[in-house]
């Protein structure tokens, strides 16, 4: 990979310059209070951010935080992350309330050596997300004035081909950051040869984003276990009832097809926690999946799965998880996934956690994320990544 590092950047020298970086901070906030659930994502950056602020950098950080519609909107404001970072880098950082508007101008020219800023969501201009070139184009040409050098760390978004991500580091000088080069690393082990048993798991919501991923690690995988909201799209298409489970219905003859290509390697659960609604406190049971009730939901895979996916994981020398085996921001449906993460961090094998939700998963439920091999910052993007798509951000590095 012909990418500049940010050693490339420090042998340049970088104090006193002006250093765009961009991270990202898209981390999940607390629905009724707004507060950070999980600030993995904010810590992930620091050795990049740190790193610059201590070379005598003029440090702007951007970044998006959901999906905002191209407008201001205050429950996506950045604000709170600004206030994370400050406290773990142990210094102010500098909040501009527009991202390349007036208060940013000035945050940026105010800033001294070794000093850090934060622009307000990049998504609430219209111009990062674009499919129009000449309109991200612009948006670009108003974000690199920030900069004299451009860094990306921000390797949960390298799949989009946003004007912060792709256009920007057309426009600076550019270098990977210390994140986004640990990430492909230790990706990339998993697109070469990697050891078998290669067992992969996916669950969370998302069945449509996912199946382009089942359809090309299929080949490659021995076995591919799936749970999760993404589960019940799979089981109806085995001509199961669901109940009011999650259900992509357009996605059954899809996910029909692809159980009948897989040469059963793809593993589904035998049994599931069904409850009466989607709620921490409602009444629930474990059923097998041939016996949903009409009327209840899947929200969690039952303990004869774990037992069956932990038996699969435990002959595994490579593991890749994405998503979570249930809704476990419930205490009541999280033992499934407790019970897979266990069983991945028992495993005699190198194993790499994918997934925004599933890296957050790991830290609230308390394991210990020293024993997975690598927890990767990218949902979407490490998927892709494995999927040996092309992405915009690396592409853009590249050149
Ligand atoms: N049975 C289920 N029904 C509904 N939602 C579920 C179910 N199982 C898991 N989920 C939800 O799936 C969500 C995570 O799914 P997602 O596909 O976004 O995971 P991820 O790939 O780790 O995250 P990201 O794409 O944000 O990086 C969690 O919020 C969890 O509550
Ligand atoms: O959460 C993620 O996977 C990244 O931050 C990218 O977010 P996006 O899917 O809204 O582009």
């Amino acid at each position: 990979m012909s990418i500049r590092t940010l050693d490339d950047l420090f042998a340049e020298g970088v104090s006193g310059r002006r250093v765009l970086v961009r991270a990202d901070l898209n981390v999940p906030l607390d629905k009724q209070t707004g507060a950070i659930t999980d600030d993995g994502r904010i810590r992930a950056v620091l050795p990049t951010v740190g790193a610059l602020v201590e070379a005598g950098a003029k440090v702007v950080v951007c970044s998006h935080l959901g999906r905002p519609k191209g407008a201001p909107d205050p429950q996506f404001s950045l604000r709170p992350v600004a206030g994370r970072l400050g406290e773990l880098l142990g210094a102010p950082v500098h909040f501009a309330t527009d991202t390349v508007g007036d208060s940013a101008r000035s945050t940026v020219a105010d800033l001294a050596d070794g000093q850090v800023a934060l622009l307000e969501n990049l998504r609430f201009n219209a111009g990062e997300t674009s499919k129009d070139e000449a309109e991200r184009g612009a948006f670009a040409d108003q974000l690199a004035a920030f900069g004299d050098a451009y860094v990306d760390d921000a390797f949960g978004a390298v799949h989009r081909k946003h004007a912060s991500v792709y256009d920007v580091p057309a426009r600076l000088p550019h270098v990977a950051g210390r994140l986004v080069l640990r990430e492909v690393e230790v990706l990339s082990k998993l697109t070469g040869d990697p050891e078998r048993p290669y067992v992969v798991v996916l669950g969370g919501s998302k069945v449509s984003d996912k199946l382009a991923v089942i359809e090309a690690l299929l080949p490659t995988v021995d076995r591919l276990l799936i749970g999760g909201g993404m589960c019940f799209t799979f089981l109806k298409a085995q001509g199961l009832e669901v109940g009011t489970s999650l259900l992509e219905k357009d996605m059954v003859e899809t996910c029909r097809n692809l159980l009948e290509r897989s040469g059963g390697k793809i593993m589904l659960p035998v049994d599931v926690v069904v409850a009466d609604a989607f709620a921490p406190d409602a009444a629930h049971d474990t059923v097998r999946v041939d016996g949903i009730p009409s009327h209840r939901l899947g929200l969690d895979v039952g303990p004869e799965t774990v037992a069956g996916f932990s038996a699969a994981l435990s002959q595994a020398k490579t593991i890749f998880w994405n998503g979570p085996m249930g809704v476990f921001e419930m205490p009541a449906f999280a033992a499934g996934t407790r019970g897979i993460a266990e069983a991945i961090t028992k495993a005699d094998a190198f194993s790499v956690v994918g997934g925004g939700d599933s890296a957050a998963a790991v830290r609230a439920l308390g394991l210990d994320e020293s024993s997975f091999g690598h927890i990767s910052t990218g949902g979407g993007a490490s998927l892709e990544y494995l999927e040996g798509k092309a992405l915009p951000g690396i592409a853009a590095l590249e050149n």
